[in-house]
């Protein structure tokens, strides 16, 4: 796997001709094999962004590049070789045992019905060690936990090859261990990654840049530590927040109070 660049520009998304916009014109690059957070107070139009991403939602505005290519320009399963997402609400495959959903990752290497070849055979049996699922390949989804299915769906996203991997909320549900593994996987794997986070601590710790949205606009763009300032993270979230260097790691941590 290795990433692709991802272009943005001038996005915007609203649900109506007449509506206003739900995601107000938008633009930033992620360079290959780096990690964007978005990050944003509840409605702030983190989700919408990235259904433009993934090639679920067309944008009313603007265009999507991924390495030069506009991702509306080309067929759905050739946009999905390219990028994979893990959505925060997971369609319930009830049925499916975890092995067979995260063979679904395939689905677009493959011509018509052929049946998994040796490649694909490999690539999931790497995911499912990658995602230590190997005890749970049997399992029906339905009856996994909400951590445990959040981690069959990157494994299925991963078993897309893909080179762009959207993540949307990728740590709910996880307990503090599995939370720690989902992040150490995005900061090693060799993609371009887009997740966006309500952690903004844990933003900071895995994202080469992070894109701040409040009410559909774009309020910042840049490294963690330039842009998360007590005072954009103040205004942004209406907290109080503060900003301390946490020793010995000599690392930013913020911290929130509610305002008095
Ligand atoms: N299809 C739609 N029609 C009308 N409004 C929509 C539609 N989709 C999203 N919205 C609205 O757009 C706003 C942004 O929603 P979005 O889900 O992108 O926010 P978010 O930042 O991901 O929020 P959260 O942190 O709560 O998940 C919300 O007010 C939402 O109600």
């Amino acid at each position: 796997m290795s990433g692709m660049h991802l272009s943005v520009t001038d996005v915007s998304w609203r649900p109506h001709k007449r509506s206003a916009p739900v995601l107000h014109a938008t633009s930033f690059d992620v360079a290959k094999g780096h990690v964007l957070g978005v990050v944003g107070p509840n409605g702030a139009g983190k989700s919408t962004l990235l259904r433009l991403l993934y090639r679920f939602q067309a944008p009313t505005t603007g265009q999507v590049m991924v390495n030069g290519q506009d991702i509306w320009a080309i067929p759905a399963r050739q946009a999905a070789q390219h990028v994979a997402a893990v959505l925060q609400e997971q369609a319930a495959a009830f049925g499916l045992n975890v092995r067979e959903i995260i063979s679904l990752g395939r689905t677009p290497h493959r011509r018509g019905y052929r049946s998994a070849d040796p490649h694909d055979l490999a690539v999931i049996d790497r995911v499912m060690a990658l995602l230590d699922l190997q005890g749970l390949s049997h399992r029906d989804f339905g009856t996994l936990s909400g951590g445990e299915r959040q981690r069959v769906m990157v494994a299925r996203a991963l078993a897309q090859e893909p080179e762009i991997l959207i993540l949307d909320e990728p740590t709910n549900h996880l307990d503090i261990r599995h939370q720690l593994e989902v992040l150490a996987l995005i900061r090693q794997l060799d993609l371009t990654i887009v997740v966006s986070l309500h952690d903004l601590n844990m933003a900071a710790d895995i994202c080469d840049n992070i894109l701040v949205l409040e009410d559909g606009q774009p309020r910042g763009f840049g490294t963690p530590d330039s842009l998360l300032t007590e005072a954009l993270v103040s205004n942004t979230f209406r907290v109080d927040a503060r900003r301390e260097k946490l020793a010995p790691s000599d690392t930013n941590h913020l911290s929130f109070h509610l305002p008095s």
